[in-house]
């Protein structure tokens, strides 16, 4: 998975303090986020401060949903990411909506943790909390995946929780089958906000330690400039055929074959010709192979008795790969170091886009334990998702070998044009040279100068199209831009769609399993660039409305 320690923690520093008028909630914008100079501009947009305070005292039963309001915005503005940040302000400018489901919950989640850190000022607190988990909640309510458990876990998932329950794993979460998505885990009870799903001691997580203290460390430490990444595959691609190995009972879990997109097959990959993970997945195939062609056979030759060339062919490389880009996760160490990990039992937990976990990534150095407490409740039966981090369909195919079942506001279609030079424009977060598309569904606004589109390309088109116009008004010069800006998205846009090809002509009747996703990947892209068509379409109708209206203005003087 990916960096779940980047994506996961939180880049305020949140802070309940307390001076003689009283004891308030600070949520700060940390100094080290990259993106603090375009989040300070939003928030003083919004009105806020670089460090306001809400004050307890203040929040009284009726006044709880006004101040709760605010800190969540502030909150939710200072979580978001590059990708949101692009869109987001399209949303928030015009009704105050969400940003996006993740975004939304880390909001609230962050909230919600300053609250436990306070003693006094315990009424307020608890209305505070109170309230958040009532959203979240709710928030929970209209996000939840109906799993279907197609089978219950099998010998291999029960002996492998066996022998990590031996060595203290405590877990809430049952492991079985569920349908489209090999094993998950399901909640054995209800769980709240704030319990822990899972806390898997340190004792039994695959690390480079395991290199370390190996036999192989030493020739590894020869090869010139390899990764840690790169030692842990070829251990792994040994200890799952050692019967000795302490975590023998993890590599017996593990599927024959991972599926992802690495493994897809010809016919596939020419499915995926012309949509964007098309050149992903072959630059990332060809990487893998040059870099097992660098070690193999020459290792086996060298070393036959560490790297026994039957344990050492491409296509175990492969499975090795998918089973460190499907599996693993970065870890803080109680010892400080981020190392990359498998972790056996928290290695059944699926993904979505609106997950249940969101806050892992560092082992508690009191308990020498991982938690994955919970952000959102997860109601017994129900499936409890982990966030992989902030992943595109194009990344979870290549990589995860699926496709999530629900909108992903990380599916973006780059677009690259070089920012004019007099586009800076007063919008703090609009100078960028890297513009973006995505699905016009996650926008609130679709109305005249905005139709569902981001912003900021929208800014850039009209800034290189006319430059120094006065963007947004009902002036006739403006609205002939406009048209032009809307027919230029059109025209890029639908070229994209053209090349993707009829939909009609795609070989739905085949039932392998590689091509059904691919497929399933481009009608995702051709939705996404239809979606971005029809704004245009039903944009250039409003604008040819005022435009007329404007010139029967004109013409009565
Ligand atoms: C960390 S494992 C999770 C456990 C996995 N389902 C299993 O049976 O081992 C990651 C893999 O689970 C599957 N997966 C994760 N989330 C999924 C989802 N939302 N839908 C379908 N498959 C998913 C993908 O095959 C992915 O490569």
């Amino acid at each position: 998975m990916e960096d779940s320690i980047e994506d996961h923690k939180p880049s305020t520093s949140s802070n309940v303090g307390k001076i003689n008028d009283g004891c308030f909630l600070v949520l700060k914008l940390s100094e080290d986020d990259p993106l603090s100079e375009k989040k300070m501009k939003l928030l003083r947009d919004k009105g806020f401060g670089p460090s306001d305070r809400v004050y307890l005292h203040d929040i009284s039963a009726p006044d709880v949903n006004a101040k709760l309001d605010a800190l969540l915005e502030r909150a939710r503005i200072i979580h978001l990411n590059d990708v949101e940040l692009y869109f987001g302000p399209m949303n928030v400018d015009t009704k105050g909506e969400l940003f996006g489901p993740c975004n939304d919950l880390k909001g609230a989640a962050q909230v919600d943790i300053c609250s436990e850190e306070n003693k006094g000022y315990i009424d307020s607190l608890k209305s505070l909390r109170d309230e958040i988990v009532k959203r979240i909640h709710n928030f929970g309510e209209k996000n939840t995946l109906k799993t279907k458990m197609v089978k219950e876990a099998s010998d291999s998932e029960n002996h492998l929780v066996q022998w990590a329950e031996n060595s203290g794993l405590k877990s809430k979460l049952q492991i079985a089958y569920v349908e489209g998505a090999g094993r998950g885990a399901l909640a054995a009870e209800d769980l709240g906000v704030g319990d822990i799903a899972l806390e898997i001691p340190v004792s039994v997580i695959i690390s480079e330690d395991l290199v370390y203290e190996s036999d192989m460390a030493q020739i590894l430490e020869k090869i010139d400039g390899i990764s840690t990444e790169t030692k842990l595959l070829l251990w792994s691609m040994r200890e799952r055929h050692n019967i000795d190995s302490n975590y023998k009972l993890y590599f017996d879990s593990l599927p024959e074959q991972f599926n992802t997109g690495l493994s897809f097959g010809l016919e596939a990959l020419m499915a995926l010709d012309e949509t964007l993970v098309s050149d992903e997945l072959f630059q990332a195939k060809e990487h893998l192979r040059s870099e097992y062609d660098e070690l193999f056979p020459a290792l086996s030759i060298s070393y036959p008795d560490s790297f026994s060339p039957e344990y050492y062919t491409w296509e175990q490389y492969l499975w090795a790969c998918e089973l460190w880009y499907s599996n693993s996760m970065k870890i803080v160490f109680p010892d400080g170091k981020l190392k990359t990990c498998l972790i056996p039992v928290a290695g059944f937990l699926n993904h979505s886009v609106c997950p249940h976990i969101l806050h892992y990534g560092r082992a508690d150095a009191e308990t020498n334990t991982l938690k994955f407490p919970l952000s959102r409740p997860c109601k017994k039966g129900e499936q409890c998702y982990l966030s992989y981090g902030n992943l595109s369909s194009a990344h979870l195919l290549t990589f995860y070998g699926f496709l999530p079942q629900e909108p992903n506001p990380f599916d973006i279609i780059p677009l690259d044009i070089e920012a004019a030079p007099d586009c800076s424009s007063e919008e703090g977060y609009l100078d960028t040279a890297t513009h973006m598309v995505r699905g016009t569904w996650f926008s609130a606004n679709q109305d005249m100068f905005h139709y569902g589109l981001p912003l900021p390309l929208l800014e850039h088109l009209r800034s290189a199209t006319n430059p120094g116009l006065k963007t947004m008004t009902l002036l006739q010069e403006n609205l002939e831009n406009e048209v032009t800006v809307l027919d230029n998205i059109h025209a890029i846009f639908g070229n994209m769609l053209d090349k993707l090809g009829d939909s009609n002509m795609d070989d739905r009747k085949n039932e392998k399993w590689d091509v059904k996703l691919a497929i399933k990947y481009k009608d995702l892209q051709r939705s996404i660039l239809s979606s971005i068509l029809t704004a245009c379409y039903t944009g250039r109708v409003m604008v040819l409305d005022a435009l007329e209206k404007c010139l029967a203005e004109d013409v009565r003087g």
